[in-house]
């Protein structure tokens, strides 16, 4: 049976400010950076022991990782970073207060914008100080394949390939997996891996704490899914 463990990073500045925050790279705050401390302990308590660790290319999942990683006493680990991890790109919504935005545009609408599966954010401008076409960590890739704004659909199908070639197959090998991603990849592959449809994914949320695990047989069937909890 091998292990996959999903934990979203622990809670951000910008979680804490109630702010869109897509690939927009913000901090750990104090509260979150303990709750990934907290992941590697629970980690070590249950006595998972990983092959290999993938993230995204943002700070908040990176540093989430690495002290699960730590506090599970496996910072040995190798950690593959990808964009393709990256939370949904929120467009023009980044860094905007989302209650400001319930009140400004209706809680129906950010309603769907947060959680619908195929209703795309508004974009935001190539010159917004925080586009991702200006970024370095971007520059190898085709520039219309960097997004400016992102549904839950178009983010799935940036995350599949990344299941598809790198995380599938080291479970097919029969290696335990660590994903430090975000609330939106982690539901993004969720669906995927669970077969929900487009309404039932609406309803998932995913916590910056605790982990959630999955095992699964060598078909990658699910045999059981939980989160860890304190024994
Ligand atoms: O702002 C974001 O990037 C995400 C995750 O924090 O928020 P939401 O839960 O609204 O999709």
């Amino acid at each position: 049976m091998v292990k996959l463990v999903f934990a979203r990073h622990g809670e951000s500045e910008w979680n804490l400010a109630n702010l869109f925050t897509g690939w927009a790279d913000v901090d750990l705050s104090e509260k979150g950076t303990q709750q990934a401390k907290d992941a590697g302990k629970l980690i070590k308590e249950a006595g998972i022991d990983f092959d290999i660790a993938y993230t995204s290319v943002l700070k908040r999942a990176i540093k989430t990782t690495n002290y699960a990683l730590e506090y599970s006493d496996q910072l040995w680990v190798p950690v593959v970073k990808s964009w393709r991890l990256n939370e949904r790109h929120y467009g023009g919504l980044t860094g905007l207060n989302k209650a400001d935005a319930a009140a400004q545009y209706g809680d129906d609408q950010v309603h769907i914008w947060r959680r619908s599966y195929d209703t795309l954010p508004p974009e935001m401008a190539k010159d917004d100080e925080h586009s991702a076409h200006s970024d370095r960590r971007y520059a190898s890739l085709e520039d219309s394949m960097i997004p400016d704004a992102e549904n839950l659909k178009v983010t799935l199908e940036r995350a599949l390939p990344f299941w598809e070639d790198q995380i599938a197959p080291s479970l097919k090998d029969g290696k335990n997996v660590f994903v430090g991603a975000h609330g939106n990849s982690i539901r993004a592959l969720v669906k995927h891996i669970k077969n929900l449809s487009d309404d039932e994914i609406m309803d998932v949320e995913i916590p910056n704490f605790p982990p959630l695990v999955f095992e699964f047989d060598e078909k990658l069937n699910i045999v059981k899914e939980y989160y860890l909890e304190e024994k």
